[in-house]
């Protein structure tokens, strides 16, 4: 850490090629410092003009008119979201559903292709969605659920997998980026893993999705899904994404059949056949508005590009482990992020006895990060809008909480909702 971190901060700021897009979004206020863009993006100002537009002259004056342009939506998001965040093939992403939803008919729709094999593997620190939805497929299809253990600080690794994959496992199920340390697997080795024991693979890029590259071509990577209203900024609600590898497409049939998904939909036949494509794995109507703002906001991403989005990303944790090492290892905290940038995602995650405290402290002090259990201060560093001196700014008020013991007079008890 240089002597003097703020005018570090300001040499930072100077140097960041992406720092424009602070601008391409709303600030409600100068004195509020964000970390949580990894639960909820902020506002991008082209978002509010499009839902104005969609509200006002598509849905107001247009009214059913507007499925003309409505009913490609999904598919013209989706196809922002492969080429320009997630790496992969126009057609092989689309907007639907909530990522819980996508996972369940993705997972689903690997199991039905893998018949003769009898478990799913999934780590057991993956997020409690993740977890609920495959604990309920196992149960309803009488299946093998393989929970493998791993520490709440470190994501699935390889080394995990020995002994775990065999010719029985159909479908392995992991997040790119775990949730609460923000620690980020190895996708391509784990995917490659699966793969010699004849898996399939299904990634929650949930975290990872606008905020680090996501090697699903390199990795022949078989499935994901991920939620955009994090760092793809799409708003609180927004649909999700899902991704099936084009060579897979036409093998997989999801569990919900809708019209949506149906073969020359208009025709209103009386019989379900999946559309070829990924527009198959699509249900039913999809929330225009929503779609709207995941759009814009995969724009934003896309146009400052994923390599920049990266980079940034891992200056500012570099940044914020820096101040942390500097100013706070006297004060009971443990990094739970790992330290090597490569390994990580835009988000630093702290131990500390009183995180729940200091977590509300903060929030007083109109920073706002998040807290996870069982005892992690989660800070969320969103690269689009994030700048080196907000880091400084939140780590000072952190620092003098700290300091004068602030945090003990917010209550011990766990209260609020997020
Ligand atoms: C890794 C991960 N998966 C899934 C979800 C949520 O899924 P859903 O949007 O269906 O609530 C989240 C966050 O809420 C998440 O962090
Ligand atoms: N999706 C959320 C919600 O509907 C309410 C509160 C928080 C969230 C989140 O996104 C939490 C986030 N996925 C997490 O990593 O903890």
């Amino acid at each position: 850490m240089p002597d003097d971190p703020l005018a570090r901060a300001h040499e930072l700021d100077r140097d960041d090629p992406i720092a424009g897009f602070r601008d391409r979004f709303m600030h409600a206020d100068e004195e509020t410092v964000y970390f949580d863009g990894n639960s909820l993006g902020r506002l991008p100002h082209a978002t509010r003009d499009r839902l104005r537009t969609a509200v006002d002259e598509e849905w107001g004056a247009g009214l059913v008119r507007g499925w003309s342009r409505w009913i490609e939506l999904a598919r013209q998001a989706g196809d922002v979201l492969a080429t320009g965040v997630l790496g992969v093939d126009p057609g092989e992403v689309v907007l639907a559903d909530s990522t819980s939803v996508n996972l369940y008919k993705l997972a689903a729709a690997a199991l039905d292709a893998r018949p003769g094999r009898r478990a799913i593997v999934v780590e057991s620190d993956n997020f409690p969605t993740d977890l609920y939805v495959l604990q309920g497929l196992a149960a309803a299809r009488g299946l093998d659920l393989r929970v493998v253990p791993v520490g709440i600080d470190d994501g699935l690794t390889v080394a995990d997998l020995d002994g775990v994959l065999d010719d029985d496992v159909a479908l392995l199920c992991a997040s790119h980026i775990a949730y609460r340390s923000g620690a980020r697997t190895d996708l391509r080795a784990i995917t490659a893993r699966a793969h010699d024991a004849g898996a399939l693979t299904l990634w929650d890029l949930s975290h990872a999705a606008g905020s680090v590259p996501t090697p699903l071509r390199e990795a022949g990577a078989d499935l994901a899904v991920g939620c955009t209203y994090k760092y793809l900024n799409g708003g609180p609600g927004a649909p999700a994404f899902l991704y099936v590898r084009a060579g897979l497409q036409a093998e997989l049939r999801q569990p919900i059949w809708g019209w949506f998904g149906q073969r020359d939909q208009f025709a209103m036949g009386s019989s379900y056949e999946p559309v070829d494509g990924i527009e198959r794995f699509v249900v039913g109507t999809p929330p225009v508005l929503g779609g709207y703002a995941a759009l814009e906001g995969a724009r934003i991403t896309a146009e400052a590009g994923m390599a920049a989005i990266a980079a940034k990303g891992a200056a500012l944790t570099g940044f914020a482990l820096d101040l942390t090492d500097a100013w706070l290892a006297g004060h009971g905290f443990a990094v739970a992020t790992p330290r090597d940038p490569a390994r990580r995602g835009a988000h630093v995650t702290l131990h500390h006895p009183r995180a729940w405290q200091v977590t509300q402290a903060l929030l007083a002090a109109a920073v706002v990060p998040d807290f996870r259990t069982p005892d992690r201060l989660r800070i969320g560093l969103a690269p689009l809008y994030t700048r080196f001196v907000d880091v400084y700014e939140g780590f000072a008020r952190l620092r003098r909480i700290m300091e004068t013991r602030a945090y003990s007079s917010f209550p011990a008890e766990r209260s609020r909702v997020t």
